[in-house]
């Protein structure tokens, strides 16, 4: 079984990667960005695939969920991974001295508020452990990155100061994803995708009208642009019962009656890491 994710090695990818499949014997696919490991999945290069999708404290990550859509995919799992972030520089970094930070964006985004009171600039990386590598083989003072404790012991960095992100419940939320459509038996959530029949007043509310009348929960509501014109949305809602439970249907049913279209993303369990 091959699995990709997002590398190099001491991303929280990996992390999640090699906890979540850790009874499988596994063919690891090592990709340089987000959108990569999706289309490996895509493409079939990969059976598996694991992105990060949502973060406490910086909420939905567009890149997955643009991705997800582009290559037909389908999540099967969800894995909630506890994120601590460093500032990481090479031995006798002083914090004083720094004038660029660098990281994925979303790691940046977790940490905004100490990286704008340090007013450096910042550069964006493909992950947390590429910043950490490029910094070691920057070998300067005046720059750090931002990762984890396992990628600054990995690539030789000392802690600048420690546990930067803006809570100390920070976690990140991974989809699993295949390109097989088919929900495991103890799924207790559904990810659908709703594109709008037309743009009306209250259209987004009608539609959250079909969940509430039927009694079933909203655990995620997300709205991205169709990408058609400005001000055109689609909504992504997570359901709180597996696709098997006849009351998704019911409300796919509902939903197309009134013109709306109506993609199943997936339906997963959700696997807690601590
Ligand atoms: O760069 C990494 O280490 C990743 O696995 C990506 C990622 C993300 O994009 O959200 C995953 C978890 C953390 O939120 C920070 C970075």
């Amino acid at each position: 079984m091959k699995v990709a994710y997002l590398g190099p090695h001491g991303t929280f990818s990996e992390e999640a990667a090699h906890r979540y499949f850790k009874d499988e014997h596994i063919d690891w696919h090592i990709c340089d960005s987000v959108p990569e490991v999706l289309e490996a999945v895509g493409d079939g290069l990969a059976d598996w695939g694991i992105a990060p999708i949502e973060n406490a404290i910086e909420g939905t990550i567009n890149m997955t969920v643009d991705s997800l859509l582009v290559n037909d995919l389908y999540i099967a799992g969800e894995v909630i991974l506890p994120v601590s972030l460093h500032l990481l520089g090479t031995e006798g970094t002083k914090e004083e001295d720094i004038q660029e930070v660098w990281s994925i964006p979303p790691a940046l985004a977790q940490c905004r508020e100490y990286i704008r009171s340090l007013k450096v600039k910042t550069r964006h990386f493909d992950s947390t452990a590429s910043a950490a590598e490029a910094i070691r083989e920057a070998g300067r003072n005046d720059v750090a990155a931002v990762a984890s404790a396992y990628a600054g012991d990995l690539f030789g960095l000392v802690k600048v100061r420690r546990n930067i992100e803006e809570s100390y419940e920070n976690q990140t939320r991974f989809v699993v994803v295949t390109k097989d459509k088919k929900a495991p038996a103890d799924a207790k959530k559904t990810m659908l995708q709703v594109i709008p029949s037309d743009e009306y007043t209250g259209v987004l509310s009608s539609i959250l009208n079909v969940f509430s009348a039927l009694n079933v929960n909203l655990t995620w509501i997300e709205s991205r642009p169709t990408k058609k014109k400005l001000g055109a949305y689609q909504f992504f809602l997570e359901a709180g019962y597996g696709v098997q439970n006849p009351l998704i249907d019911k409300a796919v049913a509902v939903l197309q009656t009134y013109g709306h279209e109506v993609n199943i993303l997936g339906s997963f369990s959700a696997t807690k890491l601590d």
